[in-house]
C-alpha cells in the first residue's frame, strides 16, 4: 500500500507539471478553445512540457497505488472520466471548469489550488477500452477467480455513465467488455470449468424490478448468511458473450428511460447487471474440490440531478428518488471511511442495501466517476469529485469465496452428470450381458437353450426399456454438459494461475455488437456537430478505417471475412479450424449434410453462435471434448438421417426461436430508431441504420419461413415414416392372416380331393345301379307282356280284395265285441286296424298312379 507521503510527493510532481488549458477564461471559452483543450489532453495525459506551476497549491489526495498488483486488496479503485463538452454546451459558450491534470489529478480551472488525486483520471478523449483496462479488468479477473467484484459509474445526469457502462457499437462499454473478457478468460483457463449466470435488475423509484422478467416487479430484498439478495430474481445461464449481451439488450428494453433538460435518453433508474461465476477444477480429480463462487456486479447509476433542473411531475418524482438514494450512498461511504461510525445506514435505500456486501469490503470495487468539464455543471462536478475522494478511503479485503458444500449450481450439475454417467455405465453393463450369456451357451447349449428361449422375450423388452433409458440419460448429460463452459485449449497453462504477460485483445464480432445501440448520441446535438463529437472518440478514425476494411472484406464472402477476423483476433484461430464452417465444407452432400450445412450457416448468422465469438466455437468444441461417449450418440442415429428426426426438428425449432428473438430485438431497435427519426428527420444515418435493420429483419424472416418449411417437412417425413411403419405392421398382420388362410385352404383343398374321389366312386356305382334298373325294367316288362296282365288291372284286383277283406273283418269284430268284456280294447284295435288298412289302401292307390309295377312289391299280409 502506498504511503500518504508517497502520494503527496507524486501529486506535487503532477502539480509542477500541470498544464493550464487554453480555455481558461470566460472570453476564450469558444468551440475552438475547447477543441484545443481536448486535443492537448489526448488520452487523458497532459503534456508535462506545457504544464504551468501553481502558487500555494491546496490539494486533496488519495493513495495512488500500483494498479497491477496489490491495489484492490487495499482500497476501492477510484477513477474519474471526463467527457468532452457536448456540442450544445459548446454552442451555449460553456467554459471548462475542471480538467484532467496529468494521469491522476483533477484540477479546477478557476481555482487551480483545488485539485483532487485519484487512481487514474481519464481525459475526454480516452477510449472506453482504456478505461476498462485500467479500472475494470482487475475486477473482472478477480471475479473469474472467485473474488466478488463491483464496478459502478457515478456522476450527475448526462455526465457519461451509460456511455461508460454500456457504450454503443463504435465504443462498447464496460459491461460488454467485461462479459467478453469473462468468456476469454474461460478460454484461457483450460484447467477449470465454469458456469456463468446473469441477472439484470433496476431500482426505479425505490422499487426493484427484474429486467429479464417483466413479470418480476417490486421484488423484495432479503438477507442470508451470504449477504443481501433479491428474492425471485430471474437468473439465466449464459453460453456466449452474444447470449449475455442479448439478455442485457432485452433487459434495456424494460429499463425506465426518459428525457430531461440535460439528456434526451436519461436513465431514470439504477441498474445492476450481475454475472455469477462458478468454477471448479476440470478433470478427473475434481470430485470433492471446492467451487469458486463469485458475483460481478456492473452498475449503471441514474444521474443525480441539480436543483437547477426544471423538472416537473413524474421526472421530478424520479429525480427526488434518485437524489435520495445517491445521498444515502454518499452517507454510507463517508461513514464507512469514518472509523468512528458505529452504524452504517445501508437500509436507508434499496441501492445501498444491495451494495452492502460490496461496500463493506467483501470484494473488489471500482468506482468510475463520470464528469463533465462544463462550467455550468461545475458545482455538481465538484460534488462528484468529493464523493469519489471519500470513496477512495473505503478499505476492502478481497478474498476468494470457496464453497465446499454442494450448493453451487456447477457442483449440482457436475454431480448429476457424474451419477447419470454411472447409471449409463450400469445400463451398458446390463446390456452387454447378452453376448456373455451366448458364450456360456456355446459351452453347454443343451442346458441353457431352454433357459435362453424362456428369457428371450423378457430380455428383449428389457433391452428396449434400457435403450430408451440410455437415450434419455445421454440427452440429459448432453444438455447439462452444454451449460458448463470449458476452454478448447488442451494444454495451455491457466490464465488465472499463471497470468500471461501482455493481455490479448479480443475484438467483438459484429453480431455481438448488434445488441448495442448504433451510437448513443446527445440527442440535443445539432447535425453539424456530430462529426466533431464523434471525432473526439479516441481512435474513432482508425475504427472507421477498420469498419471500411471489414465491409470491403465481407464482400468476398462471409467465411473469408470470418477467417480474417479470426486471424486478427488471435484467439479465434485455434478454434476456427475446427469450426462448423470448415466442417460444412468437407461434409458430403447428403440430405444429412445439407442439414448440417444449414446449421453451420445459421450459426454464422446467429449472434449467440456467431463464429467470431470464441465461446461459440468453444461450445461447439465442448461437445467433442467432454466425456460423453460418441458411440452412444451414434447408436441413436438412424442410418439415413444421421440424427434422429425428433432431434432434427428440435434443432430447427431452436434455430427458429433464436431467429425470432433476433427479429423481435431488431424490431424493437427499429421502433426506437423510428421514434428517433421522427424527432430528427434530417439525420441520414438513422434512416440508413433503419434500412439496414429492416433488411436484416426481412432476411431473418425469410430464414424463419425456410425453417418453418423445413420443420413442416420434417414433421411430415416423420409422420410418413410413422404411417409407413403402421402400414408395414398391418401388412405383416395381414400376411400372417393370409398365411393362415392359405394353410386352411390347402387343408380344405386336400379334403375336397378326397371327397371328389369318393364322389366319382359313387357316381360309378350309381351308373352300375342305373344299368341294373334298366335291365330289370326290361325283364319286368318282358314278363308282364308274356302273361298279358296289365299292371293297372292287378292293382284294382288287389284293392277290391283288400276292401272285401276289410268288410269281412269289420263284421267279425262287431260280433266278437259283443262277447268280449273289454269292449274298449277291441274298439281300439279296430280303430288301429282301420287306420292301417286305410293307409295301405291310400298307399296302394298312390303307388298305382305313380308306378304301374307296384305289384312286384309284396303286399302286406294282415292277420285277422
Ligand atoms: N466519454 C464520452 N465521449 C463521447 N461522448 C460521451 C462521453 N460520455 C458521454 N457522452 C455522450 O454524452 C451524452 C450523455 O451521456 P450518458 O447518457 O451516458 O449520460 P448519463 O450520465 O448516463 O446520463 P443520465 O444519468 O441522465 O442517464 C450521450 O450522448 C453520450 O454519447
Amino acid at each position: 500500500m502506498a504511503t500518504k507521503q508517497g502520494s503527496k510527493s507524486r501529486i506535487s510532481g503532477l502539480i509542477s507539471n500541470s498544464k493550464k488549458p487554453a480555455a481558461n477564461s470566460q472570453s476564450s471559452s469558444t468551440a475552438s478553445s475547447t477543441k484545443q483543450f481536448l486535443e492537448n489532453s489526448m488520452d487523458g495525459q497532459s503534456s508535462p512540457a506545457s504544464s504551468s506551476a501553481r502558487s500555494k497549491p491546496q490539494y486533496f489526495y488519495s493513495e495512488s497505488v500500483n494498479l497491477d498488483t496489490e491495489r484492490s486488496k487495499e482500497n476501492v479503485t477510484v477513477t474519474v472520466r471526463f467527457r468532452p463538452l457536448s456540442p450544445r454546451e459548446i454552442r451555449q459558450g460553456e467554459e471548462i471548469a475542471w480538467y484532467a491534470d496529468g494521469e491522476t489529478v483533477v484540477r479546477n480551472e478557476h481555482n487551480p489550488s483545488t485539485a483532487y488525486a485519484y487512481d487514474r483520471v481519464f481525459g475526454p478523449t480516452t477510449t472506453t477500452r482504456h478505461v476498462y483496462d485500467v479500472a475494470a479488468q482487475h475486477v473482472v479477473n478477480g471475479a473469474m477467480e472467485g473474488i466478488n467484484g463491483t464496478i459502478f459509474a457515478y456522476g450527475v445526469t448526462s455526465s457519461g455513465k451509460t456511455h461508460t457502462m454500456h457504450g454503443d457499437q463504435r465504443s462498447p462499454g464496460i459491461i460488454p467488455l467485461a462479459v467478453k473478457d469473462a468468456f476469454s478468460i474461460i478460454q484461457e483457463t483450460p484447467n477449470r470449468e465454469f458456469l456463468l449466470r446473469v441477472s439484470y435488475l433496476e431500482i426505479y423509484n425505490e422499487v426493484v424490478n427484474d429486467l429479464l422478467n417483466p413479470a418480476g416487479q417490486n421484488l423484495r430484498i432479503r438477507e442470508d448468511a451470504q449477504g443481501t439478495f433479491v428474492e425471485g430474481i430471474k437468473e439465466e445461464v449464459v453460453l456466449s458473450p452474444a447470449h449475455a449481451l442479448s439478455l442485457i439488450a432485452a433487459g434495456e428494453e424494460h429499463r425506465h428511460v426518459g428525457s430531461t433538460n440535460f439528456n434526451l435518453l436519461s436513465s431514470r433508474s439504477h441498474t445492476i447487471f450481475t454475472l455469477t461465476v462458478e468454477s471448479s477444477l476440470y478433470g478427473e480429480n475434481s470430485e470433492g474440490e471446492a467451487v469458486n463462487l463469485s458475483q460481478l456486479s456492473l452498475i449503471d447509476l441514474a444521474g443525480s440531478e441539480s436543483s437547477k433542473a426544471e423538472t416537473t411531475g413524474v421526472r421530478r418524482k424520479e429525480g427526488s428518488y434518485i437524489n435520495k438514494s445517491l445521498l444515502t450512498l454518499g452517507t454510507v461511504i463517508s461513514k464507512l471511511t469514518d472509523g468512528r461510525a458505529a452504524h452504517i445506514p445501508y437500509r436507508d435505500s434499496k441501492l445501498t442495501r444491495l451494495l452492502q456486501s460490496s461496500l463493506s469490503g467483501h470484494g473488489r470495487v471500482s468506482l468510475i466517476c463520470t464528469v463533465t468539464p462544463s462550467s455550468s455543471s461545475s458545482e455538481e462536478t465538484h460534488n462528484t469529485l468529493k464523493f469519489a475522494h471519500r470513496a477512495k478511503h473505503i478499505e476492502i479485503q478481497a478474498a476468494q469465496n470457496k464453497i465446499i458444500d454442494e450448493k453451487s449450481l456447477i457442483k449440482k450439475y457436475q454431480n448429476e452428470i457424474r451419477s447419470l454417467k454411472e447409471e449409463l455405465e450400469q445400463l451398458k453393463r446390463g446390456i452387454v450381458t447378452i453376448p456373455r450369456l451366448k458364450d456360456i451357451v456355446e459351452d453347454d447349449i443343451v442346458l441353457l437353450k431352454q433357459k435362453l428361449e424362456d428369457g428371450q422375450v423378457k430380455l428383449q423388452s428389457r433391452l428396449e426399456q434400457e435403450e430408451e433409458a440410455k437415450a434419455a440419460l445421454l440427452s440429459r448429460i448432453q444438455r447439462l454438459t452444454k451449460l458448463i463452459l470449458v476452454s478448447t485449449k488442451a494444454s495451455q497453462p491457466s490464465r488465472i494461475s499463471h497470468r500471461p504477460g501482455p493481455r490479448r485483445r479480443h475484438s467483438f464480432g459484429e453480431e455481438e455488437l448488434a445488441y448495442l445501440p448504433y451510437k448513443r448520441q446527445d440527442l440535443i446535438l445539432d447535425d453539424e456537430n456530430i462529426d466533431l463529437y464523434v471525432s473526439l472518440e479516441g481512435n474513432t478514425e482508425s475504427a472507421d478505417e477498420t469498419l471500411k476494411e471489414e465491409k470491403k472484406t465481407r464482400k468476398h464472402g462471409l467465411l473469408n471475412w470470418l477467417k480474417l477476423r479470426k486471424r486478427d483476433s488471435g484467439l479465434g484461430m485455434s478454434t476456427s479450424d475446427k469450426s462448423s464452417g470448415v466442417k460444412s465444407n468437407s461434409t458430403p452432400s447428403t440430405p444429412q449434410a445439407e442439414n448440417s450445412n444449414y446449421y453451420a450457416e445459421s450459426r454464422l448468422s446467429h449472434p449467440s453462435l456467431a463464429e467470431s465469438s470464441p465461446s461459440a466455437d468453444l461450445l461447439s468444441e465442448v461437445r467433442q471434448d467432454r466425456e460423453v461417449p460418441e458411440d452412444n450418440f451414434l447408436e441413436q442415429e438412424t442410418p439415413l438421417n444421421g440424427i434422429k428426426t425428433s432431434d432434427q426438428i428440435d434443432l430447427l425449432r431452436e434455430q427458429q426461436k433464436i431467429l425470432s428473438g433476433e427479429v423481435a430485438l431488431h424490431s424493437s431497435i427499429l421502433k426506437r430508431l423510428s421514434e428517433e427519426a421522427s424527432r430528427n428527420p434530417l439525420k441520414e444515418h438513422i434512416q440508413l441504420e433503419m434500412k439496414k435493420l429492416s433488411d436484416e429483419i426481412k432476411v431473418k424472416n425469410e430464414q424463419i419461413a425456410l425453417l418453418e418449411k423445413q420443420i413442416a417437412d420434417s414433421i411430415m417425413a416423420s409422420h410418413n415414416s410413422l404411417a409407413n411403419l403402421e402400414a408395414s405392421q398391418t401388412i405383416a398382420e395381414l400376411t400372417a392372416q393370409l398365411n393362415e388362410k392359405s394353410f386352411e385352404l390347402e387343408v380344405k383343398a386336400a379334403d375336397n380331393c378326397i371327397i371328389q374321389d369318393q364322389l366319382s366312386q359313387k357316381i360309378c356305382e350309381c351308373e352300375g345301379l342305373q344299368e341294373t334298373i334298366v335291365s330289370l325294367k326290361q325283364q319286368l316288362s318282358d314278363a308282364l307282356e308274356s302273361k298279358n296282365i296289365s299292371p293297372l288291372a292287378s292293382y284294382s284286383q288287389r284293392i277290391s280284395e283288400l276292401k272285401s277283406f276289410h268288410a269281412q273283418h269289420h263284421m267279425n269284430k262287431e260280433t266278437a265285441a259283443s262277447k268280449d268284456r273289454n269292449e274298449d280294447l277291441l274298439l281300439q284295435a279296430q280303430h288301429n286296424f282301420d287306420h292301417v288298412m286305410a293307409f295301405e289302401v291310400a298307399f296302394l292307390i298312390q303307388v298305382r298312379e305313380v308306378n304301374p309295377y307296384f305289384s312286384l312289391i309284396r303286399p302286406l299280409r294282415w292277420k285277422n
